[in-house]
């Protein structure tokens, strides 16, 4: 077990300073990953919200693709939330045409499922391991439209339109929101991913 683990957070595109402060905050050793080099220094690994299409097309202009889905298929504990959800998802309904992805986590996602009434919200989520719930904030978020046998749902959403809709997930060593918990000052949701490395 490595108490301060080296969490990278995947830094071409997206929300990464709002990460790197959560992760430093419980213990861990965060670092911004921009080279294949700086991802084989990591115990971890956070892939951010910001916007997924233009996230794959920086990951492989900045040689990054294979490393990361090789990266994630050695077992690398890894945690994307929202459009990070969509790169590690294997399927994406409504992606761009071609848009590829990490993949790894066997779901399918539903990109800016949420549609353009209700394109930012916040619910206050149930999830699984949490002993209260968590103050979850979508932006233009995907949801989770099927997974496979060896994927655990922790949480859906409460309430509205979207209700039932599957929004947080692990399977084994990789976890993924729909929403963005390094909002705001509840890190719980990080917690849960610095333990996941922690136990790795
Ligand atoms: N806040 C987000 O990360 C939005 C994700 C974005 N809609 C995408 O498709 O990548």
């Amino acid at each position: 077990m490595v108490s301060q683990p080296v969490i990278g957070v995947l830094a071409l595109q997206g929300d990464v300073r709002e990460h790197l402060t959560a992760l430093r905050s419980l213990g861990a050793d965060p670092i911004s990953v921009r080279r294949p080099a700086e991802l084989a220094a990591c115990d971890g690994l956070v892939v951010p919200g910001g916007e997924s299409t233009t996230m794959v097309k920086l990951a492989r202009i900045f040689e990054l693709l294979e490393p990361l889905r090789e990266a994630v298929r050695g077992g690398l504990p890894t945690f994307g939330t929202c459009a990070g959800m969509i790169m590690l998802a294997d399927r994406i309904e409504d992606g761009a045409v071609g848009q590829e992805t990490i993949g790894g986590l066997h779901i399918t996602v539903r990109r800016n499922a949420f549609g353009r009434q209700v394109d930012s919200f916040e619910d206050d989520l149930e999830v699984d391991g949490l002993a209260a719930p968590v103050r979850a904030v979508f932006i233009r978020a995907p949801w989770v439209e099927a997974v496979a046998d060896d994927v655990d749902v922790l949480a859906r959403v409460a309430v509205g339109p979207a209700a039932g809709r599957i929004v947080a997930v692990r399977q084994g060593p990789l976890m993924a929101t729909s929403f963005h918990p390094e909002v705001g000052s509840d890190d719980r949701v990080h917690g849960m991913f610095v333990d996941l490395v922690r136990s790795a």
